[in-house]
């Protein structure tokens, strides 16, 4: 099955729109395994597991695992949401972009290692530090288009020539991932849920790809106004939720707390679809 197909089964399945983000940090973890790196497994696990029924995805972030060189933990929180949830896909979040020889090595950590069914992707280097991930059938990637940051404005707002009606960058990478550079229907986009007007722009310009779309919770982004811009039906919408859900309480009733929160996230923007 493609990665789309399975997020189509997946957001139908659950009624779901919400992604829960796996973004672990042992400074927040409940009392019993606070501090303690050994216990990321077992705190994602237990989030996956209290949450695998509500979600269209679950995005683990990699730099929080590097960070704490739990790569090996990575590698079997993917196996058991493999096992355990084997209809939801996981988007590895990487915002990887490099030489295509660099790329290829990305790709095979992604896709051959980790067994992710999508991941993102920086357009920034542009095609050719693309491709080598298109080459995995079924496979997808989200290019970063309007991140969820202040700092996005820096290079993605801006025109890309001083002739009036040119596009900015934004919209350049939403053309190109919805036109040339989608050789296999593989690509989706990343916009920021604090962002609702350029979701609106991206969608018009980008109909029926998948956005991924963080920026809801912890970073304030408006729910309600993130599906009205960007979801229509046959449009799947990603939207992801990390610190809000996974420190949605730091006692030892965590991940019930989680799967409360979820809930509520994703209830709010299921109502929103009207
Ligand atoms: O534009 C972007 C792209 C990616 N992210 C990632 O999403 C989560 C957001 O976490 P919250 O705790 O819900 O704020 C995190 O992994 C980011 O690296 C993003 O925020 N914005």
């Amino acid at each position: 099955m493609t990665f789309i197909e399975m997020l189509k089964g997946a957001e139908r399945r659950h009624g779901s729109m919400l992604c829960v983000g796996l973004d672990p940090e042992p400074s927040r973890f409940p009392a019993q395994m606070k501090d303690d790196a050994a216990k990321i497994y077992d705190f994602c696990a237990r989030i996956v597991d209290a949450t695998a029924d509500l979600v269209i995805a679950f995005k683990p972030q990699i730099a929080y695992f590097a960070a704490h060189r739990a790569e090996d933990q990575l590698e079997r929180l993917m196996k058991h949401m493999r096992e355990t949830a084997p209809h939801v896909p996981v988007i590895l979040d990487a915002k990887r972009g490099d030489i295509g020889s660099t790329a290829q090595q990305y790709a095979r950590e992604v896709f051959d290692r980790y067994g992710a069914d999508a991941v993102t992707l920086s357009p920034f280097m542009g095609f050719d530090s693309i491709e080598p991930y298109l080459k995995y059938e079924g496979k997808g990637a989200f290019v970063l288009c309007r991140t969820s940051n202040p700092g996005g404005d820096d290079f993605q707002s801006q025109r890309l020539s001083s002739v009036e009606g040119s596009p900015l960058m934004y919209e350049h990478i939403a053309q190109l991932a919805n036109g040339r550079w989608n050789t296999n229907g593989q690509l989706g986009l990343v916009v920021g849920a604090t962002y609702p007007a350029e979701i609106e722009r991206v969608r018009a310009l980008a109909p029926t790809l998948p956005l991924l779309i963080p920026g809801v919770g912890a970073q304030g982004g408006d729910a309600v106004a993130t599906v009205k811009a960007g979801w229509r039906p046959d449009a799947p919408i990603v939207v992801n939720s990390s610190r809000a859900i996974l420190y949605a309480s730091s006692g030892a009733d965590f991940a019930d707390a989680a799967r409360r929160e979820a809930q509520k996230t994703r209830d709010v923007l299921a109502a929103a679809k009207g």
